[in-house]
C-alpha cells in the first residue's frame, strides 16, 4: 500500500516511477511475455491461481498499463469487451431487461443497438418471463445466462474472457462454446479464454498458453496434447 502511494504521488507529479530493481516484497505479476494473437485465434490461457492470467488479460484489455514492453495492435480493431466478474453491475431491485440496458451502457452500448440486441439475448438466454422480474430474484446460473448472452450479442473485434461460466449448466455452457466457436474462429476476431475449465473448452481453441509465476511456460498449437501435459504436472 505504501509503494501504492508512493507511486500516485509520483504520477500525480506528472511522473512515471522507475525502479531499478523491486522494492522489498514486491515482485513481477508477470515477465518476459511474449506472444502475438492472430485472426481467427482462440486462445485459452491456462495456469495455477495467480499465474498471472488475470493480469495477462486485463493487459491485453487495456485495463492495466504494462510497466516495460508493450502490447501492439497491428489490425483496425473497432471494439474489445472484456469479461471480468460476469454477474457483477446487476442492480438486485431492477428487472433482468433494466440490467440488460444498465450492464450493456458499461459495455460502451447506445440504447439504439440494445434494443436491436434485445431479441437475440432473451432468445439465447432462454429465461422467458424472469426477463422483467427484479434480478435479486434470479439464481446465480440466471445472472450468468443473461450477463453471458448480453457479451455474445455484441459484436466485438477482441473477446476477453475470465472465468466466466462457473454457475452456467452444462446445456447453457455447450451452446455458449458452439456459438463461439461460429463467431471467433473464422470471422477475423479473436477470443482469449482465461479459465481453470479447459478441458471443457479444448475443442473450441486453436492455442494454448500456459503461464506459471507470471512466465509462460508452454505455448502450443497442439490444444489437447497441451492439456494433458499440464493436468499430468
Ligand atoms: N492489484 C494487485 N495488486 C497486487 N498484486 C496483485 C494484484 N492483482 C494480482 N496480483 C498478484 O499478481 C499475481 C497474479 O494474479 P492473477 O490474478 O493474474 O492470477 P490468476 O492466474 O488470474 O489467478 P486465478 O486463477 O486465481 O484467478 C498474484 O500473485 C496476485 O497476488
Amino acid at each position: 500500500m505504501l509503494y501504492g502511494i508512493k507511486d500516485l504521488i509520483t504520477y500525480f507529479f506528472g511522473l512515471k516511477p522507475e525502479y531499478s530493481s523491486l522494492r522489498k516484497k514486491e515482485f513481477w505479476a508477470l515477465q518476459n511475455i511474449n506472444f502475438h494473437i492472430y485472426e481467427n485465434d482462440i486462445v485459452i490461457l491456462a495456469g495455477l491461481n495467480g499465474s498471472g492470467k488475470t493480469t495477462l488479460t486485463k493487459m491485453l484489455a487495456g485495463i492495466y498499463e504494462t510497466e516495460r514492453g508493450t502490447i501492439e495492435y497491428h489490425t483496425k480493431i473497432k471494439k474489445i469487451i472484456s469479461v471480468f466478474a460476469i454477474k457483477s453491475g446487476f442492480n438486485p431491485i431492477l428487472t433482468g431487461r433494466e440490467n440488460v440496458y444498465l450492464k450493456a451502457a458499461y459495455y460502451g452500448m447506445s440504447r439504439k443497438e440494445i434494443d436491436e440486441n434485445m431479441d437475440f439475448i432473451i432468445s439465447f438466454s432462454e429465461i422467458g418471463s424472469f426477463l422483467d422480474t427484479p434480478i435479486g430474484k434470479y439464481s446465480s446460473g440466471m445472472k450468468t445466462r443473461l450477463a453471458m448472452s448480453l457479451v455474445l450479442s455484441i459484436k466485438s473485434d477482441i473477446l476477453f474472457i475470465d472465468e466466466a461460466f462457473s454457475f452456467s449448466d452444462s446445456k447453457f455452457k455447450t451452446k455458449c462454446f458452439k456459438f463461439l466457436k461460429e463467431e471467433y474462429s473464422n470471422k477475423g476476431r479473436a477470443l482469449i479464454i482465461a479459465t481453470h475449465r479447459f478441458t471443457e473448452i479444448s475443442d473450441l481453441a486453436n492455442r494454448l498458453i500456459v503461464l506459471e509465476k507470471g512466465k509462460i511456460i508452454n505455448m502450443t498449437v497442439d490444444v489437447v496434447q497441451g492439456i494433458k501435459d499440464y493436468t499430468a504436472n
